[in-house]
C-alpha cells in the first residue's frame, strides 16, 4: 500500500475539493464518521456502567483535524453516547470547516466547550469516560507542542482510557514519525485515504496503536495517481508465484547457500530449512569440510557439500573456484550465514562477488566481508545484490544512522551503491536503487534472537528462486517472516519462540496466501 506525505495528502484534498467539486465538509464528515465508528467499538468493548450511557471526550484542535473531532462528537451523540467536546486552541484560529462542524454540533444540542484542564469536575468526568478522541493535530503539526495542547496530550496519556486518534496521534510528525514535544499514545488510529510515514517510522510507529485506513470520498483516481515511492506491505499486497501443474523442481529455483564454520553449524541449516519450507525447488549448501558431517546430519531435504577449509575451521582460498562453479550454475545464492569473520573468508567472498553473475543475497559475515571494501558493489551494478544488515552491520558498511532517520539512511545507501538494502529491526526497511522503499508491519520482539536473520535469508532466497523479481520477493519475504513470528507469538509467546519455530509456521503463513497466486510479471 502506498504511503503519502503530508504534502501529497493536501494536494489530494485540494484536487478533490477544487477540481472535482466535492465539499470539504463532506470529506470531513466522512472522516469523522470513521473515527466515531472506531470510538464506538472501543467504548463498547469496555465494561458497562449500569444506569448511564457510554461516555466520550473529544479533544479538538482549531484546525481541520479538530473539525474531524467536532463532527465525530456529533456522530457519537447520535449513537447514544454522552459526549463532551472541548476546544484546545483559540476560537479565533478555528478554520471555517471546524466552525461549520461546531454549528452542526450545536444544532443537535451539543456544544464545543473551552478546554479547562484545572477544572476538577472536567477531570473527574474524563476519568469516567469510556473513550477519548484525539483530534488536536493531524498532518498540519509543524512545531513542538506547548501549553494547552501539551496538557491535553498528557491528560489523554495519563487517564488510562482508550484513545482513538483522528488521522495521526497528535504530536507525531506525519512525514518522519518524530515526536514534537510529546505525543498521544493511541490505542487505535483512523487515518484517511492513505497511511503516512509517521504511522510506521520511529517513535510515531509506537504511538499509533492499531492503524485503520478509511476511505473518505476522495476520488479513487486521485489516490491511485499520487506518485509515492514509499510503501508498506499489507496483507492484501501479499501473493505467491503460481506452481504450474506440470512443473518440476527445477522450475522453483536452484538455490545455493554458502555458510557455516566451526561453532556456527546452525546458521546455514536454518537458512536451508527456511528456503525449503518457503517453496524452493532445489537447495544446495556449501559448508567448510570440518562441519559438513554435522550439517549433513541435520538436513534431509537440502544438499550439503563439503568445501576446503583452513585450520580455523573456516573456508580456505582453495574453495573459491569450486564455489564459483556452483554459484554460476545456480539461480540465486545466499552468502554469509555463520561463515565466520576472518581475512581469508572475507577475501573469498569479495572474489566471488566480483566474479559471479548470479543474483546474491548477502547476510551476516557475507556483509562483514564488505567492511572497508564497499567498492565491490560497484562491480555488481546491474546484477541483483541484496544486503540484509541489522544496524551494527549497516554501520560497519559505512551506513549512517546518526540522524535517527532509518528510511533516509537505507534509501541513500541503496541508491549510492546500486543494491537492495534490507535494514532489519523493528519496522524493517527495504530500499531499492531507484529510491523507492518499503516499511514492514509484521513481526515482534520475540524474533530478536540469533538465527532469525538466517531464516529471513532463506525465505528471500526461495522467493527469488521461484521467479519473483527482487522488488517483489524481498518486501514479501520480510512480511512473511514477520507474519510467521506473529503466529509464534500468538501460539507460544515471545519469550520461548525460536527461529526454528518460525520455519515450522511458514507453511501455514504461505497457506494463508494461497488464495492470492499471481502470474509473475517481467523480471
Ligand atoms: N479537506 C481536508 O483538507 C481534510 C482534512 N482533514 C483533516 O484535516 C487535517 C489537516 O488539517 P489542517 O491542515 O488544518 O492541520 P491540523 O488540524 O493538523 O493543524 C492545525 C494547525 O495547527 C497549527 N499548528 C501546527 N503545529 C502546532 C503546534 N505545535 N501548536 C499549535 N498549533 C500548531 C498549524 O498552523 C496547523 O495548520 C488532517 O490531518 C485531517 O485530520 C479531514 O477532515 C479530511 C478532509
Ligand atoms: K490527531
Amino acid at each position: 500500500m502506498k504511503i503519502a506525505t503530508a504534502q501529497q495528502m493536501r494536494e489530494m484534498d485540494r484536487a478533490a475539493i477544487q477540481e472535482r467539486g466535492i465539499a470539504s465538509t463532506l470529506l470531513m464528515e466522512n472522516a469523522a464518521r470513521a473515527v466515531a465508528r472506531a470510538a464506538v467499538s472501543v467504548a463498547e468493548a469496555r465494561p458497562e456502567r449500569p444506569g448511564r450511557p457510554r461516555r466520550a471526550v473529544c479533544f479538538c484542535g482549531a484546525g481541520n483535524n479538530g473539525g474531524d473531532g467536532v463532527a465525530a462528537a456529533r456522530f457519537l451523540m447520535e449513537a447514544g453516547m454522552e459526549v463532551r467536546a472541548v476546544l484546545v486552541g483559540r476560537r479565533e484560529k478555528m478554520t471555517s470547516d471546524c466552525r461549520e462542524m461546531e454549528r452542526r454540533l450545536e444544532a443537535k444540542g451539543g456544544s464545543l466547550e473551552d478546554f479547562t484542564p484545572d477544572d476538577p469536575d472536567f477531570a473527574c468526568w474524563c476519568l469516567e469516560a469510556d473513550v477519548m478522541v484525539d483530534a488536536l493535530f493531524g498532518i498540519g503539526l509543524n512545531t513542538p507542542l506547548r501549553g494547552d495542547p501539551l496538557m491535553a496530550v498528557q491528560m489523554m496519556n495519563t487517564c488510562d482510557i482508550p484513545v482513538v486518534s483522528a488521522d495521526i496521534a497528535s504530536g507525531v510528525e506525519a512525514d518522519t514519525g518524530r515526536i514534537l514535544g510529546d505525543a498521544v499514545q493511541a490505542d487505535v488510529t483512523v487515518t484517511f485515504s492513505l497511511p503516512k510515514a509517521g504511522h510506521f517510522l520511529g517513535e510515531g510507529g509506537l504511538r499509533t496503536g492499531r492503524l485503520t485506513v478509511a476511505e473518505i470520498g476522495i476520488p479513487l483516481d486521485l489516490v491511485l495517481w499520487t506518485e509515492s515511492n514509499f510503501y508498506s506491505v499489507c496483507e492484501n499486497d501479499v501473493y505467491l508465484p503460481r506452481r504450474e501443474r506440470d512443473a518440476y523442481k527445477g522450475n522453483f529455483g536452484r538455490d545455493y547457500i554458502l555458510g557455516g564454520s566451526v561453532g556456527y553449524t546452525g546458521a546455514p541449516v536454518l537458512a536451508a530449512r527456511a528456503a525449503v519450507r518457503a517453496g524452493a525447488g532445489l537447495v544446495s549448501v556449501g559448508v567448510p569440510e570440518p562441519i559438513w558431517p554435522v550439517v549433513a546430519m541435520k538436513l534431509d531435504e537440502a544438499m550439503p557439500s563439503p568445501l576446503p577449509a583452513g585450520k580455523t575451521g573456516m573456508l580456505s582460498l582453495e574453495a573459491t573456484e569450486q564455489i564459483l562453479a556452483r554459484m554460476n550454475s545456480s539461480d540465486v545464492c545466499l552468502i554469509g550465514p555463520g561463515l565466520g569473520r576472518g581475512n581469508g573468508v572475507a577475501s573469498v567472498v569479495r572474489h566471488l562477488l566480483r566474479s559471479a553473475h548470479t543474483a546474491v543475497i548477502l547476510d551476516a559475515d557475507g556483509i562483514n566481508a564488505l567492511e572497508g571494501h564497499i567498492d565491490v558493489l560497484e562491480a555488481r551494478r546491474g546484477v541483483v545484490t541484496i544486503l540484509t544488515p541489522h544496524d551494527g552491520e549497516f554501520l560497519r558498511l559505512g551506513g549512517d544512522l546518526s540522524s535517527g532517520d532509518r528510511l533516509a539512511a537505507a534509501r541513500s545507501f541503496a541508491q549510492e551503491h546500486g543494491c537492495c538494502l534490507v535494514l532489519k529491526g523493528h519496522r524493517t526497511i527495504t530500499a531499492f536503487p531507484d529510491g523507492s522503499a518499503y516499511v514492514n508491519t509484521t513481526g515482534n520482539p520475540g524474533m530478536a534472537k540469533g538465527g532469525s536473520g538466517d531464516v529471513l535469508g532463506g525465505i528471500i532466497l526461495a522467493l527469488l528462486g521461484q521467479g519473483m523479481s527482487c522488488r517483489e520477493a524481498v518486501p514479501m519475504a520480510v512480511w512473511l517472516h514477520g507474519r510467521a513470528g506473529d503466529l509464534c507469538a500468538e501460539e507460544i509467546g515471545e519469550y520461548g519462540m525460536t527461529p526454528g519455530d518460525l520455519i515450522e509456521r511458514l507453511p501455514r503463513v504461505l497457506r494463508e496466501c494461497e488464495g492470492k497466486i499471481r502470474e509473475l510479471g517481467p523480471q
